[in-house]
């Protein structure tokens, strides 16, 4: 979780491959792993570790993303034809995703949920949330089935935006699954989120990493790293096709560090089937 600005942007269906110096430096993180008992607790404590960093950072850490509706055509084709949409954006933060949207879509109704309490108010608290265009609510993905709030097959799109990789690997399934029942037959999940050989994942110390591609940061927060074969077979075992699905590949700067450094993410697109 840095700020950094982009520099260039292509899509590849390959993983990035890595230098000897990269290698050795994956190498060193297996010297040491997190204790089984640091990676229950850090499990147990999960929201408790997000909701600090927003007590910490409040409305300031991310920066508004005004990139969904350019890079998921599905949401600016629906934005462009003033489509009535009910879009679900899961683990949604203070709302850095869905303030932008629902500035530029008129017809546009927003189900917002983290698991974060603070989130949640902060939500809540900015001047552009409505209760008739918007319902922030409290929701842990990993456990708390939607369809108690959603109703089932009743959202069009749902955005999964950097919240995957900060859930433990043997949730993702289920989260997959929740979100899929409140789909709509023919409606779309899509999903960015860190790519394997990220330059964070490679950046971690010994004795950050809690197993294969899944690490600790500082403030207790964690971060998964997704092959794409992977999440496709997770999304076709949880019930969606897979319309899209590869590594968006970034260069980026950091000014203030004077570092250019390759950012790697991957970036999805996954269908509930219609009924034939
Ligand atoms: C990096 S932020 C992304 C926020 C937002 N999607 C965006 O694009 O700005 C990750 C978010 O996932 C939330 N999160 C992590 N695990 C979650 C879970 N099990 N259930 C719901 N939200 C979760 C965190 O509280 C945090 O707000």
């Amino acid at each position: 979780m840095e700020d950094f600005e982009s520099k260039s942007q292509y899509t590849s269906s390959q993983v990035r491959s890595l230098s000897d110096d990269e290698l050795q430096m994956l190498e060193n993180q297996n010297k040491r792993l997190v204790t089984e008992f640091r990676s229950q607790k850090l499990e147990v404590e999960a929201k408790k570790m997000w909701d600090l960093f927003y007590k910490r950072n409040t409305t300031n850490f991310f920066k508004d993303r005004h990139w969904t509706s350019r890079e998921f055509g599905e949401i600016e084709q629906r934005i462009h034809n003033n489509q009535q949409t009910v879009l679900l954006e899961a683990g949604c933060g203070v709302g850095n995703a869905i303030f932008p949207l629902m500035a530029q879509a008129k017809d546009l109704f927003v189900y917002a949920c983290d698991f974060s309490p603070r989130a949640v108010e902060l939500v809540k608290d900015n001047p552009s949330y409505s209760e008739t265009k918007c319902k922030a609510f409290q929701c842990d993905l990993g456990t708390d089935h939607l369809s108690y709030t959603i109703q089932e097959n009743s959202v069009d799109l749902v955005t999964l935006i950097f919240v995957l990789s900060a859930i433990h690997p043997d949730k993702f399934e289920f989260v997959l699954r929740n979100i899929h029942k409140v789909l709509k037959p023919g409606g779309y999940l899509l999903f960015r989120d860190y790519g394997l050989n990220d330059w964070a994942m490679l950046r971690f110390n010994n004795g950050s990493k809690i197993s294969e591609n899944f690490y600790v940061r500082q403030d207790g927060t964690r971060a998964y790293y997704f092959k794409k074969e992977e999440l496709e077979s997770l999304t076709c075992a949880s019930g969606f096709d897979v319309v899209s699905n590869e590594y968006v590949m970034r260069e980026t700067i950091n000014k203030k560090k004077n570092l250019k450094v390759p950012r790697v993410f991957l970036q999805g697109k996954y269908q509930k089937p219609a009924p034939t």
